[in-house]
């Protein structure tokens, strides 16, 4: 178990070493599972794992909790391990899970209330919380959510259909049930890895335990306590402290700080509050923290950052391309402000946040602007080949391409209909419609896992339809084609994990938004590692954006004690 500070090559490690095991320790046909917290963290793995000439595939799992209990546990196993689901059951879309906690909520509690604001998180929480359904802590609690959960759960049942949680409480339990199923996961991946184990919450931990302490799975895991930033989704980080106090666990700590400049390490420890020893290497550069208390509304702060602080950046570092900076912000409404600024002046930015056209964590979508950049270069450049695409979608449209004549087909479609399309300016509602329409359509009506992403896509096209907002998008636009590097990046806090950028802003550094309006003990404390977080994104200029008078605890903070030295 490696547990270190940003920057000092968790992922670097992480890689390389999955790299190794597969060329070196286990032989063909097992192969290494690579668990990760999303799915942005698992192309980041992917992308850095090609690197090294390493394609994932037959032999490597990457993906989330998710897509690891129901890829490689409940599609294969579901029926032998009398998980009690139909045969053809299907994964809930949003609009199926609501309907059934109005169900639920119309037998279970019916005061009126919206059952979507009042109990939704609550009972995710719950359900996360407390595993074993038999259990007393599950029944005890609080009696009425764990009715509420049972009839939900039941609801989906009824309908046959499963949600994001039953996949991994559903695997849990029969992990546990069959010794048989966790020697048979053995059997096909004899080493486990898993990224970012801080966020990655109870279930993940119980199935570790079950399948590496229990079993004898080999397990290699990379983390950092004092960056979980998910507590509300159920994430522990108090797990990874527990893991790496066994005496069977080798626990390897890192100090160095390979990504910060000098004195951006030093400060960050001052935004954590924690002295935690971290350095940059001797011959790493100094870097900067600049401090920008602004008045007036956000939308004239946007304005300064676009018109002032940006250009000035641009005069220190001449080589600097827009993509090497970022903006991150503690909630999307800001990043409207923000991506408005920016289209104002012409600037392309990139948004990673909820109000994003599209979500960019998705699948699918990542798979689409792959297949967009094929058809506006890479079918010239080879970047990305035309395999990786198919591979990519024989690996997301597993359950609906079984036999090698029907990947086949789906190839042959899809060629045939991405070589028609070769050209940038093509609008990208048409390209996304005719996708929609041939390969995928069929994909879809197959598989049964597939709805959330099928609505995302269904989502976006109607978006950039005739008269809405986006229809003058074009390919291009769509995958970034011809802009380079030069789209900044616009994203939340909690997006901006695991990544790195020269240049940092964090816009919106105030009270009310980090932390939020009266927060509890522990809402300040996550809020404090998220700003954290965002703080050890930077490589070699920081810049903390925030309202004069109004300025977040972490801001001034980290400004008084940098004032001290
Ligand atoms: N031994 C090393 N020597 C030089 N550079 C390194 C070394 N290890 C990692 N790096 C570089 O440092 C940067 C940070 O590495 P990496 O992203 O793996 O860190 P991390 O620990 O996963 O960070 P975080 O937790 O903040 O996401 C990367 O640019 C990586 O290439």
């Amino acid at each position: 178990m490696v547990i270190a500070g940003p920057g000092s090559g968790k992922t670097k490690t992480l890689t390389v070493k999955l790299a190794r095991i597969l060329s070196e320790d286990v032989h063909e046909p097992r192969g290494v599972a690579c668990i990760t917290y999303n799915n942005e963290c698992a192309r980041e793995l992917e992308q850095r794992l090609q690197a090294l000439g390493i394609e994932a595939g037959e032999r490597v799992f990457i993906g989330t909790v998710h897509s690891f209990s129901l890829k490689q546990i409940i599609l294969p196993y579901a029926e032998v391990a009398g998980m009690g689901l139909p045969d053809d059951f299907q994964v809930a879309s949003n609009g199926e899970q609501r309907g059934a906690l109005e169900r639920a909520y119309d037998r279970i509690i019916a005061e009126g209330d919206d059952p979507h604001a009042r109990w939704r998180n609550q009972l995710d929480r719950y359900r996360r919380r407390y595993l074993d359904r038999d259990s007393p802590e599950f029944l005890e609690t609080d009696g009425v959510l764990a009715e509420l959960v049972l009839a939900y759960e039941e609801e989906l049942r009824a309908a046959g259909l499963i949600d994001f949680d039953d996949m991994t409480l559903l695997s849990l339990r029969a992990l546990k049930e069959h010794e048989w199923l966790r020697e048979a996961i053995k059997a096909k991946y004899p080493v486990l890895i898993v990224d970012e184990y801080q966020d990655l919450g109870r279930a993940l931990h119980q199935m570790v335990m079950g399948l590496c302490f229990t079993t004898g799975i080999r397990l290699f895991a990379v983390g950092d306590v004092d960056q979980s930033i998910y507590g509300f989704t159920g994430a522990a980080p108090g797990l990874l402290q527990r893991l790496s106090e066994r005496d069977d666990v080798e626990t390897v700590r890192l100090r160095l700080n390979y990504r910060c400049g000098s004195e951006i390490v030093r400060a960050s420890q001052f935004a954590l509050g924690e002295e935690r020893g971290y350095e940059a290497p001797e011959d790493a550069a100094e870097g900067t923290v600049y401090f920008h208390p602004l008045q007036g509304r956000y939308e004239a702060q946007a304005a300064y950052v676009f018109d002032t602080l940006l250009p000035e950046a641009l005069e220190r570092h001449p080589n600097l391309q827009l993509g090497d900076v970022a903006i991150l912000y503690p909630a999307a409404w800001l990043g409207n402000i923000l991506a408005e600024a920016a289209a104002e002046r012409g600037h392309a930015t990139i948004r990673a946040d909820n109000q994003a056209i599209y979500p960019r964590s998705s699948r699918l979508m990542r798979w689409l602007e792959q297949s967009a950049i094929w058809c506006c270069d890479g079918w010239r450049s080879g970047n990305p080949r035309f395999s990786r695409i198919v591979g990519e979608a024989n690996r997301m449209f597993s359950d609906a391409l079984q036999t090698d004549a029907a990947r086949m087909e789906f190839q042959r479609a899809l060629l045939r209909l991405l070589w028609e399309r070769r050209d940038s300016t093509l609008s990208l509602h048409d390209w996304l419609g005719a996708l929609r329409q041939e390969p995928l359509v069929e994909v879809f009506s197959r598989s049964r896992t597939l709805v959330d992403e099928s609505e995302k896509l269904d989502d976006l096209i109607s978006k950039t339809a005739p008269g809405e907002p986006h229809e003058e998008m074009s390919l291009g636009q769509f995958c970034g084609h011809g802009e380079g590097n030069n789209r900044i990046n616009l994203t939340t806090l909690h997006s901006s994990k695991g990544r790195e950028f020269r240049v940092v802003v964090m816009f919106g550094m105030d009270e009310g938004g980090i932390p939020r309006r009266r927060p509890s003990e522990r809402e300040i404390m996550e809020a404090r590692r998220l700003f954290y977080v965002g703080f050890t994104r930077a490589e070699t200029e920081i810049h903390i954006v925030c309202t004069r008078d109004k300025a977040s605890r972490f801001a001034v903070e980290l400004a008084t004690r940098l004032s001290e030295k």
